[in-house]
Parts: C-alpha cells; sequence; structure tokens
C-alpha cells in the first residue's frame, strides 16, 4: 500500500451506523456483557482478532523483522520495586476532581477542555459565527452540548477567547496545582449539576495486587510493556554480540485504571501495546539507515506553534525537519518516518494523520524530544502513537537502585587521555560518625555526577568544608578535608563505558485498529446503510469470500478445492454457502471488510471458470482457475491495483449478483 493508492474517505458522518455494523459483524463488544458489563473492558470478536493479528503481523515484519529488533515477552505483573525505581509508583498518575455534593469524580484537565471548548463555541454561536459543517464534528459537538449543560450562546470578550485558546493549546502541559487555578479562575463546576469540585489531586492509573498467598510482595499490573525491555537490556546487549544500536521490542496487554474509560476503543483499561526500545549511544544519535527516508514528508505540529496557540501544520520532509533542529535527531526522525509508513502500509488515510511534538512543560523532564502520532476520526484528533526520547533515565534509574551495571563498554581505537574529579573517602572515619548511616552518605559522595564532584572540590577549596543533604537522613551533614579529598586527575582510557540512551516509540494497538476503521468505512451512495470496510488485503480479516451461486451440491467439491489451493498459497479464505442471496452474502462481506469474492457457477462447472468480485468498486472480471489463482496472489501480495491485476480477464457482467 503506498500513500497515492489510499482512498481519502469523507470523515465518518454517523457513528451510529458504524457503530451497529461493528457491533453486528462482532468486531468487539463490551466485556462480561450479560453481567452488565465494566467500563472500559471490551472483548474483541472473530473479526476483530484477526484484524489485530494482521496489524500486529504487519508491525512485527515492518518493525522486528525489517529493523533486526530482539523481541522479548515479560510479564504483566510486576514488582513494586520495579515501577517504584521507574518512577510510575509516584508519578504515573492523572489529576482528579470530586463533586462534594455527588461524589462524582472527573479527570481535571479533560473537564478544563471539555467547558472552555463548549465556552469558546457558545461564543462562535452568539457572534453569529458559522463554523465548518464537519459532520462529525457537529455530532461531537450535539453530544458535549447534551452533557456541557453551560453551553450557552453567551458572547465572550476578545481577551477571554484569547485566553481560553491558548490554554486549550496547552492543556496536555498543565499540573494538577495550575489546573486548580484554571478551574477556580475560571469558574469550572460539575458541568451537569453546577455543584462545587475539590481542587485537584493525584490519582494512580496503575492497579495494585499482591503477588503470592502472603501477600507480602506488592506488584502491580504494568502499565506498558516497556519496563521488561530495561531490566533484560544486558542479556539483550549480549545477545545482539554487544553491538550497538540496536533495538528491542514487545508485544503485550497493558493495564491503565481509566479514570473515565470512553470513545470505545480509544479509551479502556487494558489494551494491547506494542512498543520499541532502540538503544543508541547518546554521543551519535545518527541512523545508518536515514537516507532511506529522509525525504518522506509529515505534518508536523510543533511545540513552539503549539505555544502561541496555534494549529498551523507543516508539511516538511524529515530531513529539513532534523537538519533544522525541529526533531532533535536522525534516530528520532528516522522512527517518526518508520511509524508514518507502517501507518500508510495497514490503510490509514495520511491527510488524517499528523505528529505533535510535546510541549516543554508536557515532557517528563528527562525526555529529550517526543512526538505524537495523532490519527484523527470522529471523536478528534487522538494520540495513537507515541515516540519519545527518554535519554539514559531508565536505564540509569535501574541501573542505581540495582547495582547491575546497564551499560556498554566500547574498546575505543586509540586510548584517550580523561581528566575526571575523583572521590577518595578516610573511610574508616565514617563509621563512629554517621554509625547506620555511614553506607548511605558513602554512596552519595560516591555517586555524585562529574558537575557536582566539581562544584564539591570548589566548595572544599573555598571553605575547608562541604554541606550537604543525604535523602532519608535527618539535618545538614558537614565534612571537612579529613574525610574526603575530591581531586582532579588524569588517566588514560582504553574502553569506553556509557549509558545508552533510548528512543521509544510506543502503539496502543486498539487505538491504531479503531481509526483504521473509521478511515476505512463508507456507505454505497444507492443505501446509507450499506457500509463497507475498504481494508487493504494485507490486514483485511478474511482475503477471499467463495461463494457458490446455489446450494448445488456440485459446487460443493470445487468449493473445497478451491478452498485447499487458495490455503497452499496462503490466501486466508472463507466459504460461504449459506442460503441467502449472493447480493446479501457478498453486502455481509463488504461490512467485514473482504476485499475479493470468487463465485462459483453453472459455468463453473462446465468448464472450470470463475469470478473475481472486488470490494469497492463491485467490478467483476472471469478466468479459468489458474487466472484467478494467478491475479488473486498478485492482488494480496504483490499489492497490485485491480485494474492490471485483472486486466488480462474478460469482464464479467452478473444479472443477479449485486
Ligand atoms: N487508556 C488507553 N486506552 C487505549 N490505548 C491507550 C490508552 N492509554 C495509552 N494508550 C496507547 O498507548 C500509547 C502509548 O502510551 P502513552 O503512555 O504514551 O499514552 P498517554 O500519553 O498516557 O495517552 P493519553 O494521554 O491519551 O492518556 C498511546 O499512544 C496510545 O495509543
Amino acid at each position: 500500500m503506498s500513500e497515492s493508492t489510499i482512498t481519502s474517505r469523507p470523515p465518518v458522518q454517523d457513528r451510529e451506523v458504524l457503530e451497529s455494523l461493528l457491533k453486528h459483524r462482532f468486531f468487539y463488544g463490551p466485556s462480561f456483557e450479560i453481567y452488565g458489563g465494566v467500563s472500559g473492558l471490551y472483548d474483541y470478536g472473530p473479526a476483530g482478532c484477526a484484524l489485530q493479528a494482521n496489524i500486529i503481523d504487519t508491525w512485527r515484519k515492518h518493525f522486528v523483522l525489517e529493523e533486526d529488533m530482539l523481541e522479548v515477552d515479560c510479564p504483566a505483573l510486576t514488582p513494586y520495586d520495579v515501577l517504584k525505581t521507574s518512577g510510575h509508583v509516584d508519578k504515573f498518575a492523572d489529576w482528579v476532581s470530586r463533586d462534594l455534593a455527588t461524589g462524582e469524580i472527573f479527570r481535571a484537565d479533560h473537564l478544563v477542555e471539555e467547558v472552555l471548548e463548549s465556552r469558546l463555541k457558545g461564543d462562535k454561536e452568539a457572534r453569529g459565527v458559522v463554523e465548518s459543517t464537519d459532520p462529525a464534528k457537529e455530532e461531537k459537538d450535539k453530544k458535549r452540548k447534551k452533557k456541557v449543560k453551560e453551553t450557552k450562546a453567551i458572547k465572550l470578550d476578545d481577551e477571554t477567547v484569547a485566553e481560553y485558546e491558548s490554554i486549550l493549546a496547552q492543556i496536555d502541559g498543565y499540573s494538577g496545582p495550575q489546573l486548580g487555578e484554571l478551574m477556580v479562575k475560571h469558574k469550572i463546576v460539575n458541568p451537569t449539576t453546577g455543584g462545587e469540585l475539590e481542587a485537584p489531586r493525584e490519582f494512580n492509573l496503575m492497579f495494585e495486587t499482591a503477588i503470592g498467598p502472603s501477600g507480602q510482595l506488592k506488584g502491580y499490573l504494568r502499565p506498558e510493556t516497556a519496563q521488561g525491555q530495561f531490566l533484560n537490556f544486558s542479556k539483550l546487549l549480549e545477545s545482539n554480540n554487544s553491538k550497538m544500536p540496536f533495538a528491542s521490542a514487545s508485544i503485550g496487554k497493558s493495564f491503565r485504571n481509566e479514570i473515565s474509560p470512553r470513545a470505545g476503543l480509544l479509551r479502556v483499561r487494558e489494551f494491547l501495546m506494542a512498543e520499541v526500545e532502540h538503544f543508541v549511544d547518546p554521543n551519535d544519535k545518527s541512523h545508518a539507515r536515514f537516507d532511506e527516508i529522509k525525504d518522506i514528508r509529515l505534518r508536523l505540529w510543533p511545540m513552539d506553534v503549539q505555544a502561541q496557540g496555534k494549529t498551523d501544520i507543516s508539511e516538511l520532509s524529515i530531513g529539513e525537519a532534523v537538519s533544522t533542529g525541529m526533531i532533535d535527531n536522525q534516530t528520532l526522525g528516522y522512527f517518526l518516518a518508520r511509524i508514518y509508513l507502517f501507518m500508510i502500509k495497514i490503510g490509514i488515510d495520511p491527510k488524517r494523520m499528523r505528529f505533535r511534538q510535546h510541549m516543554a512543560n508536557e515532557m517528563a523532564h528527562y525526555a529529550a524530544d517526543c512526538w505524537d502520532c495523532e490519527l484523527q476520526s470522529s471523536y478528534g484528533w487522538i494520540e495513537c502513537v507515541g515516540c519519545a526520547d527518554r535519554s539514559a533515565y531508565d536505564l540509569t534509574v535501574h541501573s542505581a537502585r540495582t547495582k547491575e551495571k546497564l551499560v556498554v563498554r566500547q574498546t575505543l581505537d586509540e586510548p584517550v587521555t580523561v581528566e575526571s574529579f575523583e572521590v577518595e573517602l578516610q573511610k574508616k572515619k565514617f563509621g563512629p560518625k554517621f554509625r547506620k548511616d555511614a553506607p548511605k552518605v558513602e554512596e552519595f559522595l560516591l555517586s555524585r555526577t562529574e558537575c557536582e564532584r566539581e562544584n564539591l572540590a570548589q566548595e572544599l577549596k573555598d571553605t575547608g568544608k562541604i554541606v550537604f543533604e543525604v535523602a532519608g537522613i535527618d539535618g545538614k551533614i558537614e565534612l571537612d578535608s579529613s574525610f574526603i579529598t575530591i581531586e582532579k586527575r588524569t588517566r588514560v582510557e582504553h574502553i569506553r563505558e556509557y549509558t545508552p540512551n533510548v528512543i521509544e516509540p510506543s502503539f496502543g494497538i486498539g487505538r491504531i485498529l479503531y481509526s483504521l476503521i473509521e478511515h476505512s468505512f463508507w456507505t454505497r451512495p444507492e443505501d446509507a446503510q450499506r457500509g463497507v470496510l475498504s481494508f487493504p488485503p494485507t490486514v483485511s480479516p478474511t482475503k477471499v469470500l467463495v461463494v457458490p451461486l446455489s446450494s448445488n451440491a456440485e459446487f460443493t467439491p470445487i468449493a473445497r478445492e478451491l478452498v485447499s489451493k487458495l490455503r497452499r498459497l496462503g490466501i486466508q479464505s472463507k466459504v460461504d454457502d449459506s442460503s441467502a442471496s449472493i447480493g446479501k452474502r457478498y453486502a455481509r462481506n463488504d461490512e467485514l471488510g473482504t476485499p475479493f469474492g470468487i463465485t462459483i457457477d453453472f459455468q463453473t462447472v462446465k468448464d472450470g471458470s470463475l469470478t473475481i468480485r472486488e470490494r469497492d468498486s463491485t467490478k467483476q472480471v472471469r478466468g479459468s482457475q489458474d487466472e484467478v489463482l494467478e491475479a488473486l496472489r498478485s492482488l494480496i501480495f504483490d499489492g497490485v491495483s485491480w485494474e492490471s491485476g485483472t486486466s488480462h480477464l474478460a469482464t464479467f457482467v452478473s444479472q443477479d449478483i449485486e
């Protein structure tokens, strides 16, 4: 699939028609439904499972095989220590506000966003501004209006409009206290009842559990698959013959106790992730294959444009974006392009895909740069892949906590002379002075960075002592030079030891799958209820539908033989020999996204010839069995277009099929 072969379809006009199709054809549906269901949990049916499996299969070929990545599969159950060290126990939280009267809980950033958007909408109505009539947006607004009671046509002054727009453009970057201030300043209350809300407080999104019967080992269901890859770094490096750079990959379920799961598969509590951790030398983030992708043009929304409250998208080549510094480095740029190519391969509409850079206050403090691949659907622009340069953070914290060296040792071609500040402790004096805290103080001093050592050396020189604090020990500690010396020394090194940086593309498969469904959905012009899902053959749940014209017994062995030949070609097919009319059977399979149909009729019995039907155009051609099979093979595996793949076959006009 290339960009030029993807048909850009109008946004979904009526989500209910699509939702009814997805339910009816059992792509997915609420889990535990006959017990009333639990929000944010979904079961995938046969069509959804096959679609998901094909997306994953394409992902594995596109990333793991193409890039020689090392795949790992690690448990979802994760001990407390791991997630404490990674920062998830303390920081993996959203801000929530509770209605004091009803107990209803709101996610603070979503609430501020919805209320301000709705006020801006009310202002536009009051000013008589006609917005673009995007039906999907209209529907979203209608629903929001119902939910957000205060949407009224009230005119705002220009300053307030500018302020709201600026807040909305930066909504992902506010801290809890800042959201609280915004709620007070802009009088944001429970939109349905008008009730007062508590100041935002943190709510950790991880599901907590105890591992084993004693209840002593606290654990969590992982919120991402990444940690397993970091913890296995040394084994993976060894598997890669100690060669850098390299990438690991993992596909598995992650769990987040979302505050208000909504928008179907877009915000759920258990979802499939596919993540890559690409380990790279911090001094050289170039990519060996950058030239292959440097001319690919992406729709980019950089942080400075967002900070000005603007939504202007620049269409730039990756080469330009990296050379101007908009994208931090080649490896990050390389992965953004590879994400784009993957999306195109599975049939995502490039016009409904953009890359949004995280703003400085939204990015984790350690991240060098971060971009989200956002896909547009009737729910708006949704982050479907996050791609971050996480620097050396993860390996450094796990290494510090476990004392396992998670580093690369590189033999240098030429030895180098290195100058550094070295700390020497008179350990015999630490015991009597600090007693049980001595190891903590020693560890603190020995684990200072080069820059901190330099500062301490200066302090010692200037004042004859150093003064510092150590976490877990009360009060300030003072040490003079009889306890510690810090001196600049020179040594010759033959080995360079470094902690690699990590570039992490992180895919939410459910969000991608749902966006793909919307980008592929349309209804036949003659009947708005007749839905079609135009998946590319690579990901469609079934590739070929075999349709005997009637229940005539002569058709059965032909169908059986055909299916077995298709199977040998690696083409997955289904026979539909139900009593429904052929038109109905095709319509059913259009809803399932099956790209091709083969009809067996009385002519087949006579001369073995068959017809192939193409889902989107409903065109049909006729040929011998060998011709039909060869045409299907090239249509499905070689990405050949219908016109060129079947031009040598006779056009077939059926009387009663459609
Ligand atoms: N609750 C969820 N339901 C479905 N997919 C999710 C959910 N949370 C995250 N994802 C997917 O996992 C990917 C990587 O997760 P990441 O931590 O970057 O998301 P996030 O920034 O927390 O998302 P959001 O801000 O939308 O909650 C996302 O791009 C998305 O596709």
